[in-house]
């Protein structure tokens, strides 16, 4: 965290006259969300969000959230995240925000919620909104997001990137790799030619395919102008995405899942992605994803903001981290359409393939815990 840490000139005696934190209170309680309709991937179908959210409030009534939304396959599971929740709360009670966030370190569901309420109490200390604490950067208006469109057939292909266009978005991804690879290329040709040259189009596999499938997928999509392939193969294939990158079909290629398996430095050694995508709840939260932004950048690797599906604390984290990056590319946060219902209300404008960004302080979410 670039800001200043809560917690690090604590006093054993914890004073509340000098230690800001020495009587936060901290609370967490379940919610679950249902999605619009389950989003169809390769790595199984998403119906429902279950998570906890968090609230830290200080004795002068500046309160911060945080959300875990675990998901199985990217996170630790849900009892393991309760699980460490609870941890996190006593070692605040008998420590401070040091200890709790220690306490989680291993769940990153858990960690992203304890860091994301600590981010936005800070920064609401400081009458800063999250994005300028995260990255000491200048004021950001919006960040460019994709469409998400889920599997579905090339005729409902065509409509849902033809009704995003109008909607204004200038990019969308296409869940790919449940049908045959034939398939998906006639999905991505209805798309290509449902919409302007000027809208880009990117495909996530979620490992789907075997090395073949993502030679074909990529020389097909090539001609097709599309710009960026996620996860082609499973995560494990560090050199078998280095190869497909020397194929130079002009396809970038993003890894998603090869991120959380590998880390960056051996993504960097292998030559083996263009670009990487940032799951702050997956990655422990938006302090660590900033982290791994600022170093991928250093080695030309573009980072890619998007969300879990998550609710409107860790999506509007998510946009923040997105506001903190310089010339972020477009990022899958517009993910709120995909819920039936939410925690509170939305602060985050989705506005012609745009995340307005929250300028109020911290994150901007207001009335998700009383209601
Ligand atoms: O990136 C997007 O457009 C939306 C987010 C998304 O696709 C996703 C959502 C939940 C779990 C995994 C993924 C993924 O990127 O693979
Ligand atoms: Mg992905």
């Amino acid at each position: 965290m670039s800001g200043s840490d809560p917690g690090s000139d604590r006093d054993p005696d914890r004073d509340s006259d000098s230690d800001p934190n020495a009587n936060l209170e901290f609370e967490f309680r379940p919610f679950s969300l249902e999605l619009a309709s389950p989003l169809e991937t390769s790595n199984g179908t998403i119906e429902s969000r279950d998570g906890f959210l968090v609230r830290l409030a200080d004795e002068n009534g500046v309160v911060g959230y945080g959300e875990a939304t675990p998901l199985p396959g990217w996170t630790e599971s849900r009892d393991d995240c309760r699980a460490a929740l609870e941890r996190a709360q006593d070692a605040f009670r008998a420590g401070g925000p040091n200890e709790a966030l220690e306490a989680v370190d291993r769940q990153v569901a858990a960690r992203h919620a304890v860091s994301l309420a600590l981010a936005d109490l800070q920064s609401s200390r400081h009458a800063t909104p999250l994005y300028r604490y995260l990255g000491n950067g200048p004021m950001v208006g919006r960040v460019p997001v994709n469409a998400t469109v889920g599997d579905c057939s090339p005729a409902e292909t065509r409509t849902a990137v033809r009704e995003a266009s109008e909607r204004g978005y200038a990019c969308c991804k296409l869940k790919v790799g449940l049908r045959s690879v034939e398939e998906d290329i006639e999905r991505v040709r209805e798309a290509r030619d449902a919409v302007d040259d000027a809208v880009e189009l990117r495909a996530d596999a979620n490992e789907a395919w075997t090395y073949e499938d993502a030679e074909s997928a990529l020389e097909a999509f090539a001609d097709l102008g599309v710009s960026l392939v996620e996860q082609p193969l499973p995560a494990g294939a560090l050199e078998g995405h280095a190869d497909l990158r020397r194929m130079d079909t002009g396809v970038d290629i993003a890894l998603d899942e090869g991120l959380l398996e590998h880390g960056v430095d051996a993504i960097c050694d292998a030559e083996a992605a263009d670009a990487v995508v940032l799951k702050p709840m997956a990655l422990g939260g938006v302090d660590v994803a900033r982290r791994v932004a600022a170093w991928v950048m250093e080695v030309d690797i573009a980072p890619i903001v998007t969300t879990t599906i998550d609710g409107v604390v860790a999506r509007t984290g998510a946009v923040h981290l997105a506001a903190a990056i310089p010339d972020v590319p477009a990022c899958g946060l517009a993910t709120a359409e995909l819920l039936a219902e939410d925690l509170g209300r939305d602060p985050v404008l989705l506005e012609k393939g745009a995340a307005v960004v929250p300028q109020a302080k911290g994150l901007g979410i207001e009335g998700v815990w009383e209601e």
